[in-house]
């Protein structure tokens, strides 16, 4: 097996238990292979196990192939994985009909091996290619976490799914204290490594998937908090100025604390036609001026929360 095939998962959707056996006998050196037998059961594990690529039988009872690729271009909430249409009818129509619905490639019926393995082969290192070009693109170059580009997309995405799901979206905005006198006393190469430092402590407290970290600007962070009420708000806004101080790193020059600390703002919203992702970053912004305002290394979140401390 190559390193792609250990990472990668291919999702048979196909209702011929047979068709199933013989193409997971034909790729499974190229992947971990799952299957489902009809399109919603296929769809729920494309949800769940985001595959790097789907084969994906044309002619099914309940829901055909087509209004499963459709599903998969349409769903903001599905991986939009690569799908190649196995069918046994190649007609210049239906390859028409499966590429207008968002298919990568064909494999026609009878299955041959080698060029199964080949077809699948090819769009596994395409998907890996573009998944890495990605993730770099995403990426904030001095500390790793991801870049205001990527959380600004994340977030629309975020905003829309709380919307559908009536639920509470959190974010903390969150600032080091003093930086530019950490900067000037210990230069700016030693900066960039106290910024690392202090994004490798947030980062690495991510405790949900949902949960993004990113880079918001020079030595300010965001992070998404989903499906948080104001008591989690709270809860995070303590434990992440806490985290950074643990971590004791020398501020002879600030005017807060002898270590580097930082400053939290946080706030919460229900999404609805009358709120924006702006407001809910505007209230964490003015909750963040209010920390740096009253003391600094402390938190504070905004409006209906409930009432604010320092750490
Ligand atoms: N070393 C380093 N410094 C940076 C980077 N990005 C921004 N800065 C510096 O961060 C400093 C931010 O300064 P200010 O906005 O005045 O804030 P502050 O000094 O932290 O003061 P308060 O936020 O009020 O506590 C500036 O001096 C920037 O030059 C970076 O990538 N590396």
């Amino acid at each position: 097996m190559s390193a792609q095939s250990d990472t990668s998962t291919i999702l048979i959707i196909d209702d011929n238990a047979e068709t199933i056996q013989l193409l997971a006998a034909m790729v499974r050196d190229q992947g971990k292979v799952i299957f489902a037998t009809d399109g919603i059961t296929g769809l729920e594990m494309a949800r769940r196990q985001r595959p790097q690529l789907i084969l994906l039988d044309v002619e099914m009872h309940h829901m055909d192939g087509f209004e499963v690729c459709r599903r998969i271009a349409a769903d903001p909430d599905l991986p939009h994985s690569p799908v190649i249409f196995v069918t046994a009818h190649s007609t210049t129509e239906s390859e028409l009909a499966g590429l207008a619905a968002g298919a990568v490639d064909f494999i026609t019926k009878p299955l041959i091996a080698p060029v199964v393995q080949a077809r699948v082969r090819t769009h596994l290192r395409l998907q890996a290619a573009l998944q890495s070009l990605q993730g770099q693109a995403s990426r904030d170059g001095l500390t790793g976490l991801y870049n205001r580009r990527f959380f600004d997309e994340r977030m629309a995405e975020e905003y829309a799914r709380h919307q559908r799901q009536r639920d509470l979206m959190g974010v903390a905005l969150i600032d080091v204290d003093h930086f530019k006198l950490y900067n000037d006393h210990y230069g700016h190469q030693m900066g960039d490594s106290c910024l690392k430092a202090v994004a490798e402590a947030i980062g690495s407290g991510t405790r949900r998937p949902a949960e993004v970290v990113a880079r918001y600007g020079g030595e300010e962070f965001v992070v998404l908090l989903p499906n948080s009420d104001w008591a989690a708000l709270e809860h995070y806004g303590a434990w992440i100025c806490g985290r950074v101080a643990a971590l004791n790193l020398p501020h002879a020059a600030s005017l807060t604390a002898p270590h580097v600390s930082i400053s939290v703002g946080l706030s919460a919203m229900l999404p609805d036609p009358d709120t924006s992702i702006e407001m809910l970053l505007g209230q964490a912004d003015r909750a963040l001026y209010l920390a740096k305002q009253q003391g600094r290394n402390c938190y504070r979140v905004a409006a209906e929360g409930a009432g604010s401390h320092g750490s």
